[in-house]
């Protein structure tokens, strides 16, 4: 291949068009780079004209279009945005395809994000490698997985006898503890979406943003009943949090709000080791009014400090209370949060668990109050507290998310000082975050499974001729 000579494949990396879902496959992309492996990272034109990417370790970055130029994502009708992505997408993705190759760098691999598997099919007809990258926990893909083979069924309903459900690769599950989206008949085309990923029989590879020994049964079972070439290649965290091999690795290089960075960090500063309650809900997580209230107070009434992350859309939500600004309590629009999960002060996360959060808390050593409010971060939450038992869960009134229920005050207050109060969430997270550092080190199972992959990659482009 021309070009730098140490790469000897050229794989086109393709994302969803939010948040959650072009970081983690920027961040695998920065893993491929040292296995010498040419990246170039396909954004949206909207995408591109609109954040601030400062893309370094070495990937390029090009463009294809969603058919939204102007707007981008269209959350009003998500539909109509999938299938004008489907055909906008699939031919200017084409186009690049080609451009690149008659440029010197064939390419030989697409790498997309799950819920597009259009973009196999324009893989398959240039005869050249095609992988699927799933953004959400295996044992959430194994949910769905369940509901499109028809073993679990919608309305979905427990188990008379055993009061949970019984399903095959996952522990007793309550229907609330089921990704949302299955039984909430508001998402329809994001539940769509996540059944498209099965759509994906025909790929090369699998890949899920998860560590295997986090769950293990899941990523067995659904290897076993979907496809072999499924591989966990996570936590898709900066190197600098991880393994320190990749030395530009330091942040996600991509962000859709600006970070208060130097604030937050001063304020931390002036703080004890583990004496913050860090809270966020991410990107997207909208709180009623009374439900920031309650919150608020029951950060208050914990009596210990916090560092609170409230998004401009969110701020009007906020009580009027002197008590936010000051000794006490820090509240900032948007913030680095790894650096602040990994700053050594925060003694507790209070999160609506998004995996990315999630993943980052756990690499990181950090326990958390999990408030989940729709979809995937339900299951998220029940693992958080069964299974890694890395945190307890604020359960909402109806026993669902935030969504729908209401999380009392006193039922936050004391979620919060049993985590800071207590050891044994802090044990098990210092426990889990060294498993998955030693899943990144050379060697590891991730390490292991991009290894793989690079190589057969290689050994693929060392024969393969383009042709249009
Ligand atoms: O002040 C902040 C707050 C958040 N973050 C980052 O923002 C990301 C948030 O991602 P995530 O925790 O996954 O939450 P969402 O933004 O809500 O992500 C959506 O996408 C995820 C992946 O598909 C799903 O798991 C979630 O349920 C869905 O809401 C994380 O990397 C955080 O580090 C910051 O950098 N600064």
């Amino acid at each position: 291949m021309a070009g730098d000579e140490r790469e000897k494949a050229h794989c086109l990396v393709v994302p969803a068009a939010a948040q959650g879902h072009f970081t983690p496959l920027l961040q695998f992309s920065k893993r491929l780079i040292p296995k010498r492996i040419r990246v170039t990272l396909a954004l949206t034109r909207f995408i591109h004209s609109t954040m601030t990417v400062t893309a370094q370790s070495g990937i390029h970055i090009d463009t294809i279009s969603d058919g939204f130029d102007h707007s981008g994502l269209i959350l009003q009708d998500p539909e109509h945005y999938s299938q004008t992505f489907r055909r906008v997408g699939s031919e200017t993705l084409t186009d690049l395809i080609r451009k690149q190759s008659e440029s010197r760098h064939p390419v030989h691999c697409i790498i997309y994000d799950a819920s597009m598997p259009w973009f196999l099919d324009v893989a398959k007809r240039f005869g050249i490698v095609g992988a699927a990258f799933l953004t959400q926990s295996c044992a959430v893909n194994a949910i769905y997985y369940h509901l499109r083979e028809g073993t679990i069924k919608r309305p979905v309903v427990s188990d008379p006898a055993a009061g949970t459900l019984v399903i095959d690769g996952l522990p007793p599950l309550e229907v609330s503890d089921l990704p949302s989206f299955i039984w909430d008949d508001l998402h329809t085309e994001f539940l769509a979406a996540h059944l498209r990923q099965f759509s994906n029989d025909g790929a090369d590879w699998v890949f899920c943003n998860t560590v295997y020994q986090l769950e293990l049964e899941a990523v067995d079972w659904l290897t076993k009943q979907w496809l072999i070439n499924f591989r966990t290649i996570g936590p898709t965290i900066p190197s600098f949090y991880l393994d320190k091999q990749i030395p530009d690795d330091k942040d996600y290089d991509i962000s859709i709000f600006n970070p208060q960075n130097q604030t937050c960090m001063n304020w931390l500063q002036s703080k004890p080791d583990g004496s913050v309650v860090y809270v966020s809900f991410g990107s997207l997580a909208r709180l009623s009014p009374q439900q920031t209230e309650e919150l608020y107070f029951g950060l208050k009434n914990s009596n210990h400090y916090f560092l609170w992350v409230v998004r401009e859309s969110e701020v009007a939500k906020l009580p009027k209370e002197e008590y936010l600004s000051g000794e006490k309590g820090l509240v900032v629009s948007w913030c680095s949060q790894l650096q602040v999960l990994a700053s050594g002060k925060v003694g507790c996360f209070v999160t609506h668990c998004g995996w990315n959060s999630t993943l980052e808390a756990l690499s990181l050593g950090v326990p958390m109050v999990a408030m989940p409010e729709c979809g995937d971060q339900l299951t998220n939450a029940k693992f958080i507290k069964d299974v890694w038992k890395t945190g307890v869960r604020a359960e909402a009134d109806d026993g669902k998310g935030i969504m729908w229920g209401m999380i009392k005050r006193e039922v936050i207050e004391r979620c919060i000082r049993e985590v800071m109060e207590g050891e044994e969430t802090r044990r098990n997270a210092d426990k889990w975050g060294k498993i998955i550092k030693e899943a990144v080190v050379e060697g590891g199972s991730s390490d292991k499974n991009t290894e793989d992959f690079a190589t057969s990659l290689i050994n693929f482009a060392e024969t393969f001729q383009f042709s249009c």
